[in-house]
């Protein structure tokens, strides 16, 4: 049986171009798609298990990466975004009409990924963007209806894809975190 993780990573991850100056975000939407600008590349790009993270028609995984806040403009038709949970750490902007998720926002301050939007890079009309690296939350996938016996063949499969399989963030990433709580605590 083939083992679909994402329809942009499915048939192989692509290299990025190693200098992707940014583009346009755009949602499903034929008619007035929302438009969200970014500048420069983006950084920790990964597959994401989650059932938050905004996946497209079919796939198991979401691609999800981070950009600076201040790299993100929504430039058309805003009005169609509207906060999914407002009560969740990452505020996610998504098209009411399609529902596309546009970028996800922290808006605490003492978070550790305070200052970094999340974005779906597979949405830019451009190519070229830093590809995926490692697979994140993989053993949530279980919570949107994946059988456990399918398991060992999604991680299996992420391997092959070279994205190593993580049940919750890589090593860096949780290394970031574990240090900012450390020098939270200390302050
Ligand atoms: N097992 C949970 C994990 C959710 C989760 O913690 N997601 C991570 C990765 S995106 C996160 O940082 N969530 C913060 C948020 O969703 O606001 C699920 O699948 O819903
Ligand atoms: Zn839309
Ligand atoms: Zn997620």
């Amino acid at each position: 049986m083939t083992v679909h993780i994402h329809p942009s990573i499915d048939g192989g991850v692509k290299k990025g171009s190693g200098n992707f100056a940014g583009g346009t975000l755009v949602c499903k939407c034929k008619d007035k798609p929302v438009k969200v600008v970014i500048k420069g590349d983006v950084a920790h790009n990964h597959a994401c298990g989650c059932t938050k993270c905004w996946k497209p028609e079919g796939a198991t995984f979401s691609v999800v990466a981070v950009v600076p806040r201040d790299n993100v403009k929504v430039t058309e038709n805003g009005d169609k975004l509207q906060i999914v949970d407002a009560s969740a750490t990452i505020q996610r902007y998504a098209c009411k009409v399609c529902g596309t998720h546009m970028y996800g926002r922290i808006e605490n301050k003492g978070h550790p990924f305070y200052g970094l939007d999340f974005i779906h890079p597979e949405l830019f009309q451009e190519g070229g963007w830093a590809a995926p690296g490692f697979a994140a939350f993989v053993s949530s996938v279980l919570e949107s209806g994946v059988k456990p016996e399918e398991m060992s063949g999604i991680r299996s499969r992420l391997k092959e894809l070279g994205l190593e399989p993580y049940d919750c963030l890589n090593p860096p990433l949780m290394d970031a975190i574990a240090s900012h709580v450390a020098k939270s605590k200390a302050a």
